[in-house]
């Protein structure tokens, strides 16, 4: 070993630390270097720094942000941060200048490299050596010219625990003093901190489960102990720490794995605790804290879907739409409401057209790009599954409303079937929602569109439904009518069905229609449609007769078309005749005036053009 003026290095004098002592042995044996030349500087070009400074803050993202504020805390304690990327090039990425111009003078400056080859025994180069954190004092540098220094680095990790540089804070030893120790700890911290950060953004809108050794003398020890895990609680990427924490060789060790085989604690439990769980017993000797963080938060979430949230789309029902009594009206007075963001409520017997009426105001919103998701209550299970399927919907919501800009429509289907619990959540999601609109960032709050089977007020009093869920809900009310309740809806109705399902204007006879408009049609449109279709296919193209409903319809045709209303039979008329009122009048035995004044009261009308 080749003696220099000054002191003799680590490899002297017994080094401290083995890994001081191996890099100055390369530094002397295998580089060539002389400790008490002045140190060759590398440094690169402007264009090349800059490159490679936005490349680096790509990928720290939003903490690139953080690094100028930390540069001003450290340089606050008397020092400089210096930020180097995985090949030991300084970055000017810490906006604080330099505290001591000593630093500037040694060529610390951006641009610079710290290749031990070039820069001999560094900090930067011993963190990235050590994969952890390094301290390099004065005398231990191996250039004589930067021994005043003293050096705290740390390496950072990426969302996928590579690492990508380092963070150092550097200061002349002799005014450092006591606040290098902490500038040590500052260091530390910040890149748990980035490293965390990185990690959240790579799995955004994943499940996130924080570990933290309980009883850790470490301050802030847990931050970037980090696992995200798919809906089932099984992990699908883990931070280096947490992996240490969990007492596994590496993260890739821990991918598939469920966290109740590995932690002896199940998703469900973890979600229904309100704060930390402390895990003490199962496989691992030290106690571990767990705590999940469910993706309600405004995230890009690269490739997230959620499960069991089928997506209905922008699309228009794959049925040509029938005229309902009053829908264009409540259309056009729902519309407003919705387009300001107010939620709907829509009310009626199943099969009344509630999400038809929900998919075309979605569609008629004029937003194209805006998503519908639909979150079926009657499939939520009261358990925390069930809390969180309702919290993936929300987060795909604002997560497609942030891509689009365009505020997504969720669609609450049979809310009548939502558990007690799953309420109180959506309560929750809502109240966030409309309450605190500063944490959407800016994105779109989705549109809600409710869908009742039975009117609310009546599932408030069998106490089914919370009451402030209602009010929640109800920026406008729509209730659609049962088939049933409009009898000339309904004769226009099956007419238009029977039109549509035979592709021509065919006749149903008199005892078939009285049968049909006796019905009490409980599936409503849906049934409706169904009947006039298997009658259609039984009729074989000619006219619907009393034989081609369905037995529980035909058995009481003889009888029903006794006593089917006026208007039924009017309607008949005018069906049979093909609208020409004269020749209904004739098959109705009454003059052409009355017929004219009846279609008039009754307000009939022939079936007309379907809504676009
Ligand atoms: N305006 C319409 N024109 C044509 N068909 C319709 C119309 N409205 C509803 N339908 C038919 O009725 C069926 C039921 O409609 P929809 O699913 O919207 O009812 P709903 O009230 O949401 O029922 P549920 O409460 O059972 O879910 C649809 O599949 C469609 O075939």
């Amino acid at each position: 070993m080749r003696q220099h003026q000054d002191t003799t290095g680590p490899s002297a004098r017994n080094a401290p630390h083995p890994l001081l002592a191996a890099s100055w042995r390369r530094c002397e044996d295998r580089y060539h270097l002389v400790p008490d030349v002045l140190r060759p500087i590398l440094r690169y070009r402007q264009s090349e720094i800059r490159l490679r400074a936005e490349r680096f803050a790509d990928t720290l993202g939003d903490g690139a942000g953080h690094l100028g504020a930390l540069g001003n805390a450290v340089a606050g304690g008397g020092g400089a941060l210096l930020v180097s990327d995985v090949e030991q090039v300084l970055l000017p990425l810490s906006s604080a200048p330099p505290a001591d111009e000593a630093l500037v003078q040694r060529g610390i400056v951006p641009g610079s490299c710290w290749d031990e080859r070039i820069a001999g025994t560094n900090g930067i180069q011993m963190a990235l050596a050590s994969q952890g954190p390094f301290t390099v004092r004065g005398a231990e540098h191996f250039f004589v010219g930067l021994r005043q220094f003293i050096c705290c680095s740390v390496p950072l990790l990426d969302g996928d625990n590579r690492i990508i540089g380092t963070l150092t804070s550097a200061a002349v030893e002799q005014s450092a003093g006591a606040g290098q120790p902490l500038a040590a700890v500052v260091m530390q911290i910040a890149a748990r901190r980035l490293q965390a950060a990185m990690f959240r953004r790579r799995h955004a809108g994943r499940i996130m489960l924080s570990l933290a050794p309980l009883g850790s003398p470490e301050l802030d020890g847990a931050v970037n102990a980090l696992v995200a895990l798919d809906e089932t609680g099984r992990i699908l990427a883990a931070t280096r720490r947490a992996a240490r924490i969990a007492g596994s060789q590496r993260p890739d060790a821990m991918v598939g794995q469920d966290i109740a085989a590995l932690f002896g604690v199940g998703l469900d439990r973890l979600l229904d605790a309100p704060g930390w769980f402390a895990r003490s017993e199962g496989n691992h000797p030290s106690a571990i804290g767990l705590h999940v963080t469910l993706p309600i938060g405004i995230h890009a979430a690269p490739g997230f879907a959620p499960r069991a949230t089928p997506d209905a789309g922008a699309r228009m029902p794959p049925v040509p739409l029938l005229p309902r009594p009053g829908w264009t009206e409540a259309m056009a007075e729902t519309e407003a409401a919705f387009r300001q963001g107010l939620p709907v409520l829509l009310i009626g017997e199943t099969g009344t057209g509630k999400s038809v009426f929900a998919q075309t105001l979605h569609s008629r919103a004029r937003a194209p790009v805006a998503k519908l998701v639909t979150i079926d209550c009657a499939q939520i299970e009261p358990s925390a599954e069930g809390r969180l399927r309702i919290r993936l919907v929300f987060e795909h919501a604002l997560q497609t409303a942030r891509e689009t800009g365009a505020a997504s429509t969720v669609i609450l289907d049979h809310l009548e079937a939502l558990g007690a619990a799953p309420q109180g959540f959506l309560v929750e999601i809502l109240a966030m929602l409309e309450d605190q609109p500063e944490t959407l960032r800016g994105v779109p709050a989705p549109r809600i569109v409710a869908l009742c089977g039975r009117p609310p007020e009546a599932l408030i009093a069998a106490g089914v439904l919370r009451d402030d869920l209602l009010y929640r809900m109800q920026g406008t009310r729509v209730v659609l009518p049962a088939l049933r309740e409009d009898a000339v809806a309904l004769g226009e109705t099956l007419i238009r069905l029977a039109q549509d399902a035979a592709g021509w204007n065919v006749p149903i006879r008199e005892d078939a229609l009285a049968a049909l408009m006796a019905h009490a049609w409980p599936g409503n449109l849906r049934e409706a449609r169904r009947v006039i279709a298997l009658a259609c296919s039984r009729a074989h193209g000619g006219p619907i007769r009393l034989a081609h409903l369905p037995s529980y319809l035909s058995a009481c045709g003889a009888s029903a078309a006794a006593c089917a209303p006026p208007e039924a039979r009017i309607l008949h008329a005018l069906n049979a005749a093909g609208w020409n009122v004269s020749a209904a009048a004739r098959r109705l035995g009454i003059s052409r005036a009355t017929l004219h004044r009846k279609i008039r009261r009754l307000g009939l009308g022939r079936p007309g053009s379907r809504p676009s």
